[in-house]
């Protein structure tokens, strides 16, 4: 269902790659203290090791599952359930990557899987589970590749194999209860929902039958009745043959239209005054239904859904003055990623360095996240939720929630300026000029810090102060020699 279960906050982080004790004490350290509703972690079960030439341990290996032991490098099954129960106690939810369209694509007999389990994916053999070709869709794709080659044709994106991994036929009952059952168990040790891996190649109807007899929430840490919050990736920009409305009767859906229109503006082919009606009226779907990021793990390498448009922490004041825009805009459930570093090696416009996994150690062990004394991760981890004019964003999320936006402002150009009821106030300047303008904030006279460029901290502001008027007006300067193009205030940040 919509509903993210969370009482924290408005906001996810995607703690891509994370091991469970590292986000457990995340969420104790930073996550429960700055208001984060929650972190959708990486898939939990076991999958394919993938050494392949110079390919060792991409990150992809994780979304070509062996079986559904909970045993990873992120850790095993005692460990996720403390993360679990660690991050409930601050109030910090946790949202499981689900990959249940296919197992793993084709690997030479003894390829392991990283909780030891073998199997033989030529002979759609996974005992882990246990499946056997009995549970793969082969009967029901008629493409000569037994692949998806049309994505115009709805039969074959659900049915076909996605690049070679063999799919599961989500439709039997054998298939339904193996999954449901691994779904149950993540239920029973406390999670509040899923992702969806790979939602566009599912049938809406089969992934419902699943959802609808999953458990209800544990009481442990959900009131009684609660139902699993439902998120379902489906990559779909337009043109093809199917679309994220057939799956919005399940839960939301990534609405991967919304961080490539915000990469167009802020990298200039568009202009920031448009983005006034940014959202339903854009043909994107409806705020109820959508999940919202500026990038996610697959896009933010260049070759996914959206292209060179989308921003990443490389071009990271855009970055910021997107993910700002994001979280002090009302449309949509926001989810932040946070991601890892790994050195880029264009050729021919492609990565070919974008198969990189987390920082490891020389026995492929993940390294942690080191902290630095201003809070920002070593070690390789980029953090961008550890970001200053991230995280105090999320916190605007939080004191704005239940307001719309109002008293929109542009210059015609790229400076813009809107409330969120009388409770926010967010300016953004990308033009290439100063944005100096007496605005109405909506919000009661007083002293405010400016949360982007410095914080509240005790009685003073550690970055700009701005004074509001009792006509709720105040002379809003964002100067183009400053590090952020961005002004936040909001009821929280008075003095
Ligand atoms: O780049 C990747 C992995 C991408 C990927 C992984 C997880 C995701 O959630 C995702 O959105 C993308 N994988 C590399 C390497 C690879 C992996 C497996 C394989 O059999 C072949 C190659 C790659 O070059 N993949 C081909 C292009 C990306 O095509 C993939 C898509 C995908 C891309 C665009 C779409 O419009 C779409 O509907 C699906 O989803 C996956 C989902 C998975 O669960 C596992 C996958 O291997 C993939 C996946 O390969
Ligand atoms: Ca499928």
């Amino acid at each position: 269902q919509w509903d993210p279960n969370s009482s924290n906050g408005q906001a996810i982080v995607h703690l891509f790659e994370w091991k469970w004790p590292d986000i457990a004490a995340e969420c104790e350290n930073f996550l429960g203290p700055r208001g984060f509703a929650g972190v959708q972690v990486s898939p939990p079960n076991e999958y394919v090791e993938v050494y392949q030439g110079e390919v060792k341990r991409p990150w992809w290996e994780r979304y070509q599952p062996v079986s559904y032991k909970l045993v990873t490098r992120s850790g095993d099954e005692n460990a996720f359930k403390d993360m679990v129960t660690r991050c409930n106690n601050v109030g910090v939810k946790i949202y499981v990557d689900i990959v249940m369209n296919h197992m793993s694509g084709g690997w030479p007999q003894g390829t392991g899987g990283s909780g030891g389990s073998s199997f033989d994916s030529g002979a759609q053999s996974y005992p882990g589970v246990p499946y056997s070709a009995f549970d793969f869709n082969d009967g029901n794709c008629h493409t000569g590749s037994g692949n998806i080659e049309n994505y115009g044709d709805a039969n074959q994106v659900r049915n076909c194999k996605l690049v070679g991994l063999n799919d599961l036929n989500q439709g039997t009952d054998y298939v339904r209860g193996k999954i449901r059952d691994y779904l149950n168990t993540l239920i029973g040790y406390g999670v509040a929902g899923f992702r969806i891996d790979a939602s566009k190649h599912m049938w809406p109807g089969d992934m419902k039958a699943i959802f609808d007899s999953l458990n209800n929430l544990n009481t442990d840490f959900f009131k009684a009745g609660s139902r699993p919050f439902i998120f379902q990736e489906v990559i779909d920009l337009g043109g093809e043959a199917i679309s994220g409305q057939e799956y919005v009767g399940n839960g939301r859906v990534t609405e991967f239209r919304y961080g490539k229109y915000l990469g167009e503006a802020f990298r200039g082919n568009n202009q920031l005054q448009y983005l006034k009606n940014f959202g339903e009226d854009w043909g994107m779907m409806d705020r109820a239904n959508a999940l919202v990021f500026i990038d996610n793990h697959d896009n933010q390498r260049g070759h996914g859904a959206g292209g060179d448009m989308i921003l990443t922490f490389r071009v990271s004041k855009w970055y910021k003055m997107a993910n700002a825009f994001m979280l002090g805009w009302p449309y949509g459930y926001t989810r932040v990623m946070s991601s890892y570093y790994w050195d880029q090696w264009w050729e021919n416009g492609q990565d070919k360095n974008d198969w990189i996994g987390p920082p490891q150690d020389d026995s492929f062990n993940i390294i942690s996240p080191s902290f630095n004394a201003d809070g920002t991760c070593g070690n390789g981890w980029i953090c961008e939720h550890r970001w200053r004019q991230i995280y105090n964003m999320v916190e605007f999320r939080n004191v704005a929630h239940g307001t719309d936006m109002n008293d929109w402002w542009d210059n015609g150009s790229n400076q813009i300026a809107f409330c969120r009821g009388d409770k926010g106030f967010l300016a953004i300047n990308n033009d290439g000029w100063d944005l100096k303008e007496t605005l109405q904030t909506c919000l009661p006279a007083g002293t405010y810090c400016d949360v982007i460029s410095g914080s509240k901290e005790g009685g003073s502001c550690t970055g700009k102060s701005v004074t509001v008027g009792g006509d709720g007006k105040a002379y809003i300067e964002i100067t183009t020699m400053e590090d952020d193009g961005v002004l936040a205030i909001h009821a929280n940040s008075k003095l």
